[in-house]
């Protein structure tokens, strides 16, 4: 990652050593059915980890078991050092671990800026409240012209720039993104991925879920494939890997598989 950008919430140094977030044999899954097998994965500070893998496969129930919204059944997870194994997900958020789900449909009778007010709950957040919220309005323009509107009436791109904005006021440390750019057309999907360069950019560490391979491989080089509930395939820092190979990953093929794909 680059030098911290100006205008963009910046991420405080990791307290826990070399390791932004640690996850070992991680189990869970709901009611009576198991959906990760034994999840391990590491992401070292100052790195982005990015995860991809077939629909339902457990990517989004491994974001919800990381950041306490879903139980471990047997497992550890570990930020920035601290054992955050079924933790509260209030106090995961006061660490400075914040997840943005998929499709969020937050406060849809609120204004943005109403929306981004409520993202500063704790204290911390709270503290650096207008700071904050003058860098997102930097980040994403869009939400800065549209402040007063509410969020049911934006567009899904729009309502999607509101999560994240959401997210960063709570002054993460880390920040999960599951499937930021679903579902969005592609000339706001382009303004999207951006934006989410830039918080990159600024030091902010991210835990990113996409099924745009291409994306994810532009964001970060540490990837990991989710399959069936657990990693079947990883690629490590400094490791090439050419887009064929993702493919066949991706598709069990042998690699040929038409751009289009993507
Ligand atoms: N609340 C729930 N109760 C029961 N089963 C669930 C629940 N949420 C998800 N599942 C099941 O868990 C499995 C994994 O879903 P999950 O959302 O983690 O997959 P995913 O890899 O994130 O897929 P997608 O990209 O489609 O979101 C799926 O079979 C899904 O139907």
């Amino acid at each position: 990652m680059t030098a911290p950008a100006e205008g963009v919430p910046a991420a405080a140094a990791p307290e826990g050593g070399s390791l932004t977030l640690e996850v070992e044999g991680l189990v869970s899954g709901y009611g009576r059915v198991t959906i990760l097998h034994g999840v391990s994965l590491d992401m070292q500070a100052g790195h982005n980890i990015g995860l991809f893998g077939p629909n339902g496969h457990g990517k989004t129930t491994l974001l919800r078991t990381v950041s306490g919204l879903l139980r471990a059944r047997s497992g550890r997870v570990r930020f920035q050092g601290r054992d955050i194994t079924n933790a509260k997900p209030r106090q995961i958020v006061a660490l400075g671990l914040i997840h943005v789900a998929q499709g969020n449909q937050i406060f849809p009778d609120l204004t943005i800026q109403e929306a981004l007010k409520l993202g500063a709950y704790t204290p911390r957040a709270r503290a650096a409240e207008a700071a904050n919220q003058e860098r997102i309005y930097e980040i994403f323009p869009r939400l800065k012209e549209r402040r007063r509107q509410q969020i049911r009436t934006l567009s899904g791109g729009e309502r999607q720039m509101a999560s994240i904005g959401v997210g960063l006021m709570g002054d993460p440390k880390a920040l999960i993104l599951d499937e930021p750019t679903l579902g969005l057309a592609p000339r706001i999907k382009e303004e999207l991925a951006a934006a989410i360069r830039t918080i990159s950019d600024a030091g902010m560490p991210l835990v990113v879920v996409e099924q745009d391979v291409e994306f994810l491989m532009e964001l970060t080089d540490q990837l990991y494939m989710i399959n069936h509930g657990e990693v079947a395939a990883q690629i490590r820092p400094g490791e090439q890997i050419d887009h064929e190979e993702i493919m066949a990953m991706y598709f069990g093929t042998g690699g040929n598989v038409g751009e289009t794909v993507l």
